[in-house]
């Protein structure tokens, strides 16, 4: 084996030896980021299959399709929708997914490789590798590798912390501690103090989840200091403008970058700015930073919930895959959340929604500075995609996902569960809010049926079907037989 390259060795660090390596990884991090990352490379082209019922295999490739993947799978944040299409790919490619007993993956704590079902560690078994790692998990990079191959393709997702804190109020209320206590989320943010206590129950849940679900320490900084030194001083900050993928401003300017970041108060220029630096200190800075890079070096690409179709043409060329291939339906939506309510878009906002959106940043600052690194490398790979050759992608996938609608779905969209009667494709009930599902239209030819459930499928049965089919029930044989048999 060759020399490590300074990006592999970055990954095989984990993010607890930050104390040690701050300085010397800092300069690499800003290298990385200035240099783009060597994921950043122009990427092969997009390959469309027209046919309703996508045929794996009728596509004319320039490239091979990847499919080794680790996609951390954060939370609130549209992680079941990117799930359903990795079940479906691997469920038709025959891959193997490395799979968790349950759901998640011992979830709060950090992933071990030996929460993996079959999971033999290196030289005990004959199975053959893992090509899918994608259930819910606190990332943790040394043990993923023991697990799936270094170079497989790492991607995530992040949403904007305001609309997740949303998300998060609803479905967590009686799981957090801090936000059982809290009356509305409102009064949560308006002095989150109050409510919020580290290290008690579903604490993470409150504060900088998808922080938290990159494996990420908290700045030590934050663990000592009393009161709240984040919070900006005038709550109206920051002036970030987030809108939604397709709805709001952007129909008259659908991908314009400057649309999304209008200028904020920043104190350095480069992805991570922070937007109330006033308040944030050096050490603090100095520790996001490396944090950013040291993401950079491992991930691959990473999603962006409010450019949801923008990011899955990229990720479908980052792939090689068919569009058809991550062509889906909305997983997970809550009624009245977000999507219901087709709105982060701040002209659409009261002033009262404003200044929790304001205040939930905030409060979450690691997720903000996250989430506008994240939104930064997006657009900068957009631009290298082109605009125009992603305007023609996007309108190809929505268009084939309303047609996938139309003939799939009884009512064309998401129902109340009320409707869904058929337990495979009820999803789990949790939280506050009702969770959105789908039922499918009577009298499809069973080629389309099967199509349409595996679109419709909730991850929860999914993940119970790809269980079943890669450990099938071991047939017990009959007693006088087995006696036989044995030795
Ligand atoms: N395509 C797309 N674009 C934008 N947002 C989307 C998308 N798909 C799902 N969602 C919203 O994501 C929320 C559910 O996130 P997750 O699936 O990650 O939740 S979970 O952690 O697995 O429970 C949930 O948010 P809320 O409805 O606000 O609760 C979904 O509506």
């Amino acid at each position: 084996m060759g020399p490590l390259s300074p990006t592999r060795t970055m990954r095989l660090w984990g993010p607890r030896s930050l104390g040690v390596a701050l300085g010397v990884f800092m300069t690499i991090g800003f290298a990385l980021q200035l240099w783009g990352g060597p994921f950043q490379k122009r990427l092969p082209g997009l390959q469309l299959r027209q046919p309703l019922t996508p045929s794996p295999g009728s596509t004319v490739s320039s490239c091979l399709p990847r499919q080794r993947l680790v996609f951390l799978k954060t939370h609130k944040s549209g992680s079941s929708s990117v799930l359903n299409l990795l079940h479906r790919y691997g469920d038709q490619h025959g891959l193997r997914f490395a799979l968790p007993a349950r759901y998640q993956f011992g979830y709060p704590r950090l992933f071990q490789a030996s929460r993996v079902k079959g999971y033999r560690p290196q030289g005990g078994g004959t199975k053959p590798p893992f090509h899918i790692l994608c259930h819910h998990m606190r990332f943790n990079l040394k043990e993923v590798l023991q697990v799936m191959p270094s170079d497989s393709f790492f991607f995530s997702i992040v949403r904007d912390p305001a609309a997740l804190a949303r998300s998060a109020f609803s479905y967590y209320k009686s799981t957090s501690s801090a936000f059982r206590k809290a009356p509305s989320l409102a009064a949560f943010l308006a002095n989150p103090r109050a409510f919020y206590r580290p290290g008690a129950r579903g604490d993470h849940y409150a504060r900088n989840l998808l922080w938290f679900d990159f494996g990420l320490p908290v700045p030590p900084e934050m663990k000592t200091k009393r009161g709240n030194p984040h919070l900006p001083r005038d709550p109206s900050l920051p002036q970030l403008n987030v809108l939604p993928s397709g709805s709001g401003p952007r129909a008259h300017h659908p991908l314009d970058p400057n649309a999304v970041f209008h200028p904020a108060p920043t104190v350095a220029g480069g992805h991570s700015q922070i937007s109330s630096p006033s308040s944030l200190d050096l050490g603090s800075l100095s520790f996001i930073q490396w944090s950013l890079a040291w993401l950079d070096s491992v991930f691959d690409l990473v999603l962006v919930a409010e450019y949801f179709d923008e990011s899955l043409v990229l990720l479908a060329d980052a792939l090689c895959w068919g569009l058809d291939d991550v062509v889906g339906f909305m997983h997970n939506a809550q009624a009245g959340g977000e999507q219901g309510r087709g709105a982060v878009s701040n002209g659409g906002l009261t002033a009262e929604d404003r200044q929790l959106t304001a205040r939930a940043r905030a409060w979450n600052h690691l997720d903000w500075a996250l989430y506008v690194h994240f939104n930064h490398s997006l657009w900068a790979r957009i631009n290298q995609y082109g605009q125009s050759r992603l305007e023609s992608a996007v309108a190809e996938l929505r268009a084939r996902r309303e047609a996938l609608a139309k003939h799939c779905l009884e009512g064309g969209e998401a129902l109340d569960p009320k409707y869904i009667t058929d337990r495979r494709f009820r999803p789990f009930q949790f939280g506050s809010g009702k969770v959105l599902g789908y039922v499918l239209r009577s009298g499809l030819s069973l080629a389309d049926q099967e199509e349409c459930e595996r679109l419709a499928t909730p991850e929860l049965q999914y993940k119970d079907k790809l269980d079943a089919k890669q450990f099938p029930p071991t047939v017990s044989l009959p007693l006088k037989t087995s006696r036989i048999l044995s030795p």
